[in-house]
């Protein structure tokens, strides 16, 4: 679905020229929902004008639903749908003309622009307020209108940009449980940027991190936290003595490794916390040691930012 082969954009500017896209290389399957991470200025608002045709590239290729975007930007327009940072919706017209309009910009026919807003209303949860004027809605309704808007052509391909950003957890999460569903009933495939690590691992299959403008990491968000250097495992014992003890224990642990007390706690890292804990707890017990609290700690999205780039996503974010 989409395609990029080295695909780059520079910019001029007085103080000389930026490389905010390079060598980029991507493919997008049908269906698939990926996530776009990175640091401010990293490069995902220009891949993402690129592939939406509102920019060109100035260097490489890129072909989105089957179309190349500088030879047919007319033909990835036609097939794709883009909800962009700023509000889509909200010109003073009732939010149902305004789906409506939307529609017959598309192309539709009238009774197929009023038919699909309907039937988005529905999907959205917006259809008690179909006569409201656009600009009168919540921050959540608006951008479910904007998605709505983005989807009324019945597009292959949705990109979104930062679409939650804005809104109050509550919303987000309930917007988000709307993009799934669609995605359900649809099959679109959808490329969303977003600046919250916690919602792109709970939400996309798979993360693509950029840096620099290139790719650094892709992966599901599990294969990505596993190149963190493991699982850490928390063991809480009775006493100091008793850590040491636990510690000494755990070092014959084969998958154990950076293995440290601090006062009565073990720490140490594993590949796979879930798997191995039966086998540190027989190591502990063998001992006649007691625990009184284990906490396995899987890596955050942030951790694995942390690891690649030494820098942290959430401090670089906002
Ligand atoms: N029109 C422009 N002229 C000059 N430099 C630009 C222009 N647009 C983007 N850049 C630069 O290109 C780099 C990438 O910017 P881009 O907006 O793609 O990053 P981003 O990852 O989307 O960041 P953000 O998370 O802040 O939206 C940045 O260094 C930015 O300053």
């Amino acid at each position: 679905m989409i395609h990029t082969r080295e695909l780059g954009r520079t910019f001029k500017t007085k103080t000389g020229t930026v490389e905010a896209v390079r060598s980029l290389d991507l493919d997008i399957g049908a269906g698939e929902l990926v996530a776009f991470l990175g640091p401010n200025g990293a490069g995902k608002s220009t891949t993402l004008r690129m592939l939406t045709t509102l920019l060109l590239p100035t260097s490489g290729s890129a072909a989105v639903a089957g179309c190349d975007v500088v030879a047919d930007p007319r033909g990835v327009r036609r097939r794709i749908g883009y909800v962009g940072q700023g509000h889509a919706a909200g010109t003073g017209q009732y939010v149902a003309e305004e789906l409506i309009s939307q529609g017959r910009l598309y192309g539709l026919s009238k009774a197929e622009a009023r038919s699909r807003a309907a039937e988005l209303l529905a999907d959205l949860e917006l259809e008690g307020l179909d006569k409201r004027e656009a600009g009168h809605l919540s921050g959540g309704q608006q951008r479910r209108l904007d998605i709505a808007m983005g989807l009324i052509h019945r597009p292959e391909l949705l990109f979104l940009d930062e679409p939650s950003t804005g809104l109050d957890p509550h919303s987000r999460a309930n917007l988000w449980a709307h993009i799934a569903r669609l995605r359900e009933r649809f099959g679109t495939t959808i490329l969303l940027t977003t600046h919250y690590l916690d919602e792109a691992d709970g939400v996309a299959e798979r993360v693509v991190v950029i840096d620099h403008g290139s790719v650094i990491a892709d992966g599901t968000p599990d294969e990505l936290k596993g190149k963190v250097s493991g699982d850490l495992v928390t063991l809480e014992t009775g006493s100091e003595e008793d850590a040491r003890a636990a510690a000494a224990a755990v070092e014959a642990v084969p998958s154990a490794h950076s293995v440290d007390t601090a006062a009565a706690a073990v720490r140490l890292r594993v590949d796979r916390g879930d798997a191995v804990l039966p086998e540190i707890l027989r190591a502990v017990d063998a001992r006649g040691l007691e625990l009184r609290t284990v906490q396995v700690h899987r890596p955050s999205l942030d951790d694995v930012f942390l690891t690649l780039t030494g820098r942290s996503l959430r401090e670089s974010a906002e």
